[in-house]
């Protein structure tokens, strides 16, 4: 059980107890596993291969049957349930999305909806729906065949059709392993939003640890032999390792993938001089000068972010702001991670990266606010952190 801030208690949506599994070549894959995963939780199970992962993950749906220990799914003990039931409501996801090479797309989708005996048009409508969700056009998509799909599009469909009879429980096994980088960062980036909506209880194997931090509300790390070396959110996994086997594992740049995991918060923006579009430059020109800055922010009569002016904008004409203000490009919603807002600093090359609330200017952000907010949440005792001083130092300011 997991207690909420007012008291109440969450349910464990899944329950190991003292879970192993030997298989019948005498190795040990899993000793002793005790993990419980809160309903709506997005677990990321990593270490290192051949640590037990997979296994623990098959367990769960007793694709692989545990030798001793108990499996219990919303309290219920399903360790010696009847298999086949006990799949129809867990989704399982794998590596290529695992899908049927001669059924179509939207047959691949409809699989457990027609084994669970729907009639043809509530499947259908149920496919056509799920592709639609994971972004796929069910008109041109639906009727191919997986071969005539790109990786990542294969990819959407297997998590579509491990959706498909809405199961309260996802595995995922690996999903984004077998594209490139680029179409997994996007698949990443969607199945996060996904997960906003269906809010699945969701445990999933990588062996990536930047994938676990981003995806992760909390991170198992497991040794060999399935021993759970660490079980906790993110932030405390890389802030501070229980073991020398995580902090090996987490690796040295631990104090980098932080920015991944720390959101913008309000205290962390500068707030440059802001004019107003309807302002004319001379009164531009004395709000930098009053204030010793040499560029403003510009913002609309709402609020809105417009862009920026300098001084040789504002020295140089009678005109308005809005009229010699220069866009601004590097922008990130409120909320974002620091990784995302130094990303669009470098991607545009820029020396700050405007926050925006809806359009609603908040800040900024530049590379010494941005080291300070690592910094801020580093130090954080909310997060139960307690970094040395020396990894601190290490992080580029
Ligand atoms: N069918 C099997 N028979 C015997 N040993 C097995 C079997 N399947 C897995 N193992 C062993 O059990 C251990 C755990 O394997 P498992 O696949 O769970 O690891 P993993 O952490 O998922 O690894 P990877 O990241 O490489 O996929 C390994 O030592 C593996 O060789």
């Amino acid at each position: 059980m997991d207690a909420t801030a007012n008291g109440t208690a969450r349910p464990d949506a899944i329950r190991l107890e003292a879970v192993a599994k030997q298989y019948p070549d005498g190795t040990t894959a899993v000793r002793a596993l005790d993990l419980a995963v809160t309903a709506g939780e997005m677990v990321a199970l990593v270490g290192p291969s051949g640590c037990g992962k997979t296994t623990t993950l098959k367990m769960i749906n007793r694709l692989i049957e545990p030798s001793s220990g108990r499996i219990l799914l919303d309290g219920e003990d399903v360790t010696r349930a009847d298999a086949t039931q006990l799949r129809r409501r867990i989704g399982y996801v794998i590596q290529s999305g695992g899908l049927f090479p001669h059924r179509t797309v939207l047959d691949n989708v409809g699989t457990v909806p027609s084994l669970l005996g729907w009639d043809k048009r509530r499947t259908r409508a149920r496919a056509t729906e799920l592709l639609e969700l994971v972004g796929l056009d069910p008109a041109v998509h639906g009727p191919r065949y997986p071969h005539q799909l790109s990786g990542g599009q294969r990819q959407r469909v297997g998590v579509a059709r491990a959706l498909a009879a809405d199961p309260p429980v996802l595995l995922m096994d690996e999903p984004f392993g077998a594209v490139d980088p680029v179409v997994r960062d996007r698949l990443q980036v969607e199945f996060l939003r996904l997960q906003e909506q269906v809010g699945k209880t969701v445990v999933l194997v990588t062996h990536d640890i930047d994938e676990a931090v981003r995806l992760g509300d909390r991170i198992a790390v497991l040794s060999e032999g399935g021993v759970l070396e660490q079980y906790d959110t993110p932030a405390a996994v890389l802030g501070s390792p229980a073991t020398d086997f995580v902090a090996g594992f987490v690796g040295a740049d631990r104090g980098l993938k932080r920015l991944s995991v720390t959101e913008i918060a309000e205290q962390d923006l500068d707030h440059p001089p802001v004019v107003r579009v309807e302002q004319s430059l001379a009164e531009a020109a004395e709000v930098l000068r009053r204030e010793g800055a040499s560029w403003a922010v510009c913002v609309d009569e709402g609020g809105a972010l417009r862009g920026w002016v300098g001084i040789p904008d504002t020295v140089r004409g009678s005109g308005t702001v809005g009229e010699a203000c220069h866009r601004m490009e590097a922008w990130v919603p409120a909320r974002s991670t620091l990784k995302h807002a130094l990303q669009e600093m470098l991607q545009h090359d820029a020396g700050w990266v405007a926050v925006l609330d809806g359009a609603r200017y908040l800040g900024v952000l530049t590379p010494k606010t941005l080291h300070e907010a690592l910094r801020r949440s580093v130090d954080s005792d909310a997060l139960g952190v307690d970094l040395s001083q020396a990894e601190v130092d290490s992080i580029p300011g």
